[in-house]
């Protein structure tokens, strides 16, 4: 069977979100946890997320591992390829969105790349090419200080010209205002000008529709959820149901891992402090000390019997600053295997239910403990699908975006992996 759809996610938080808007739209839509080994059975499909953990990575890494999922994506029909990237266009000078969606034009022969990270549905629009989170422009919101890759330029073509080697252009709203057709028309015009991508302003569900119905055309388009929804309602048409499958309960205690340090995981940690036993990481020990972690499981396993622990790094980013000069750069990789480690020794405990927030840190769990697929569920919060695990044993994860979920983010998580406490 042909894919309608095949689309490669920057990270793993990410291609959830999107396999979560494409479900939502009516595709059936499975996630993979890099290319899938021969044989995995895709059932009747119309859409794969092949998520990699390619966000932070030298842009040389993340160009060869997106073109090995292009090309698997190909040998199974994909007619669309859509590179998810994130809804606040998380990436360096470097990369790696820029980078990215250059090979992927190049290989599969694409003339201009229609590029947006709108998603209205969580407050990310874009206006005359400057991304705004809520009422904020990028470079004021909590972005600013993102641990990897502080975001401080609100101005996307800039953004993305410093990291491309061909030109970038504008499709402004006004003309996305206009429908589809005035958007082919007007990448069609920057193509002739030698603009080989193109950001695309979009404030409202209205205009992700349009620019939809414009790039399901064409070969290839980057963007975050509200491209994927405007993809699948091309791909689909309007007013397809969203089919929530039924999945019997899982047995097994619940958890959750905190990496994240975006501004709204911090309120949900302190949402549930009291509620549940909270374990707020000492990172100098986590780093530094061979025996802390141990510790932690031991103090997880005397209460897990008794309901949900959570498991923290998360910190302001004072104390991000402060642990950055004294760990180095490589901090944030080291505490991302930390906290991996952390998740595979709950899942010996007989955790079966694992809440991660946090994308690089999901993608070092989800690594560590060998999923290598997923089934999508129903939505917890805007981005973020209940998961289930394909392949070895069954397991129900929600891989939450650090800034995605109001402050009961994590009750409401619980509540949906039918948690008793
Ligand atoms: N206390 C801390 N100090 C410094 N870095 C941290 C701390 N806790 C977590 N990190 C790192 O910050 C990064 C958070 O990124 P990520 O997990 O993608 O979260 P988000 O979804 O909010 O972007 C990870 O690399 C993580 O290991
Ligand atoms: O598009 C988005 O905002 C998310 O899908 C996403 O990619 C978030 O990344 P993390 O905040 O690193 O989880």
């Amino acid at each position: 069977m042909s894919l309608k759809l095949g689309c490669i996610a920057d990270d793993y938080t990410g291609a959830s979100d999107l396999a979560n808007t494409l479900t939502r739209q009516g595709l059936r839509t499975i996630q993979t946890i890099g290319v899938p080994e021969a044989g995995l059975a895709l059932g009747e499909v119309d859409a794969v997320v092949v998520a990699l953990k390619t966000r932070s990575v030298p842009a040389a890494d993340a160009v060869a591992r997106s073109l090995g999922a292009l090309a698997w994506l190909r040998g199974e029909g994909a007619g669309h390829i859509m590179f998810k990237v994130c809804s606040t266009f998380d990436s360096t000078d470097a990369g790696n969105i820029g980078p990215v969606t250059e090979a992927l034009a190049a290989a599969l022969d694409a003339s201009v790349v229609p590029v947006t990270p709108a998603f209205p549905e969580t407050g990310r629009t874009v206006f005359q090419g400057h991304l705004f989170v809520g009422s904020r422009p990028l470079h004021e919101s909590p972005l600013k200080d993102h641990p990897l890759n502080p975001m401080r330029d609100s101005d996307l073509v800039r953004v993305l010209a410093r990291q491309s080697a061909q030109a970038v252009g504008l499709v402004a709203l006004d003309c996305v205002e206009r429908g589809a057709a005035a958007i082919t028309a007007r990448l069609a015009a920057l193509g002739d000008i030698g603009v080989r991508s193109a950001i695309v302003d979009a404030v409202a569900e209205r205009n992700l529709v349009s620019l939809g119905e414009a790039a399901f055309a064409m070969r290839l388009s980057t963007g975050a959820s509200g491209l994927g929804l405007g993809l699948a309602r091309a791909a689909v048409g309007a007013g397809q149901a969203a089919a929530v499958p039924a999945w019997p309960d899982v047995d097994g205690h619940a958890a959750i891992i905190a990496g994240s340090c975006s501004a709204a995981t911090l309120e949900q940690i302190d949402a549930v402090e009291g509620t549940l036993p909270v374990a707020r990481l000492d990172i100098d020990r986590l780093l530094g000390d061979a025996g802390y972690a141990a510790g932690m499981l031991a103090w997880a396993a005397e209460r897990l019997a008794d309901g949900p622990v959570l498991l923290g790094s998360s910190a302001t980013p004072a104390v991000v600053g402060r642990l950055q000069s004294v760990h180095g750069a490589g901090a944030g990789a080291r505490i991302e295997a930390a906290l991996a480690e952390l998740a595979a020794g709950l899942v010996g405990l007989g955790v079966r239910r694992l809440i991660v927030a946090g994308g690089e840190t999901s993608g070092a769990v989800i690594d560590r403990l060998g999923v290598t697929a997923f089934e999508i569920g129903g939505e917890i919060a805007p981005g973020v699908p209940l998961l289930r695990s394909l392949g070895g044993e069954m397991m129900l994860f929600a891989l939450k975006s650090g800034n995605f979920g109001g402050p009961g983010f994590f009750r409401a998580a619980l509540g949906a992996m039918r948690t008793r406490k």
